[in-house]
């Protein structure tokens, strides 16, 4: 919701005290639904948009934040037998501590993991270096409260449950050395009912539900726009740049009441997205 008021003017420097970090989109789902994908051409699409191409945009996985096992968990581990889709086989404090740096636009490292193994690889990260914008992926990105509640977007991977385990299958299989009857045990065990119990009910705090994953261009599309438009805003409103208006007079780039009619908004998107702001606008003003 505030970055999507960014071209108003007195909004946007109430909005700047409100956002100050790098804009969060959660990114939540079943299992093989998408959900990196998804991340992976939000990524791309903004890399290629020569006007944002330059903007650091990097992905947080969920798949990096499992707590170490003990001994007795391991054994489990590698007969399919532990449920890795339950909030408790999360490491919270790592997640709480990662998010924090993010937040603060500082330098952090992830631990690489290994699926095979099911454990982290012992010295081994992935640094994140301070962005533009954060998307944390995980089929409990919307889980806990204090995590969900960073995010400015919130996007939901919809893929059949059929659909999902073939993938899973395929994938699993091919890259997490696995056997079908460990997969299919594993799957009807704990990661169907762990989905049912604590990623499904979760779908109620997205703000966009995209059916099909990175099938659905459209949905992509649309949120590749609102995130190149914060990041538009993000670049307005910067004391560093030299295009910043500060506590001047409003910027003549977007004005919600004739911005629908005029040149600006060229194209169909354009003209939706202008309409979208002014009833966020609106709906700001009454409140
Ligand atoms: N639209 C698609 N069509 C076919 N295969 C897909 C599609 N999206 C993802 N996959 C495959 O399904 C598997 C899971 O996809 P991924 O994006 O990693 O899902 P998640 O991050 O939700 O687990 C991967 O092997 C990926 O290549
Ligand atoms: O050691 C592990 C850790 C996790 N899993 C399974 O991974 C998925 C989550 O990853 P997606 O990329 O979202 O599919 C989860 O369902 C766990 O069951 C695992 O099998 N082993």
């Amino acid at each position: 919701m505030a970055a999507i008021h960014h071209r108003h003017g007195g909004f946007c420097r109430e909005l700047k005290k409100v956002r100050k970090g790098p804009f969060i989109i959660g990114v939540a789902g079943g299992t093989a639904s998408g959900k990196s994908s998804v991340c992976q051409k939000i990524i791309e699409a903004i890399h290629q948009d020569p006007s944002t191409k330059d903007s650091k945009i990097v992905c947080v996985s969920l798949d990096n934040m499992y707590r170490d096992l003990g001994p007795d968990e391991s054994e489990k581990a590698a007969q399919g037998k532990f449920n890795f889709d339950h909030p408790d086989a999360f490491d919270l404090n790592l997640l709480t501590k990662i998010m924090k740096d993010v937040k603060e636009k500082k330098s952090t490292q992830v631990p690489k993991y290994d699926y095979r193994l099911n454990a982290r690889i012992s010295g081994e990260f992935v640094a994140i270096e301070p962005s533009d914008v954060v998307l944390v992926e995980g089929i409990l990105a919307f889980y806990w409260p204090e995590l969900r509640d960073n995010y400015d977007m919130k996007l939901f991977v919809d893929t059949d449950a059929d659909t999902r385990l073939a993938r899973r299958v395929r994938r699993d299989t091919a890259e997490r050395g696995r056997s079908l009857d460990t997969i299919l045990n594993q799957y009807t065990s704990t990661v169907k009912p762990a989905f049912e119990e604590f990623c499904l009910p979760s779908k109620k705090f997205a703000d966009v539900i995209i059916p099909r994953g990175a099938d659905n261009t459209v949905a992509i599309d649309l949120i590749v726009q609102s995130i190149k438009d914060v990041l538009a805003a993000d670049q307005q409103l910067s004391p560093t740049k030299p295009n910043a208006h500060g506590d001047g007079p409003l910027p003549p780039a977007f004005d919600p009441l004739v911005d629908s009619s005029n040149k600006r908004c060229q194209t169909q998107k354009q003209y939706f997205y202008s309409e979208l702001f002014y009833c966020e606008y609106l709906i700001t003003v009454s409140l």
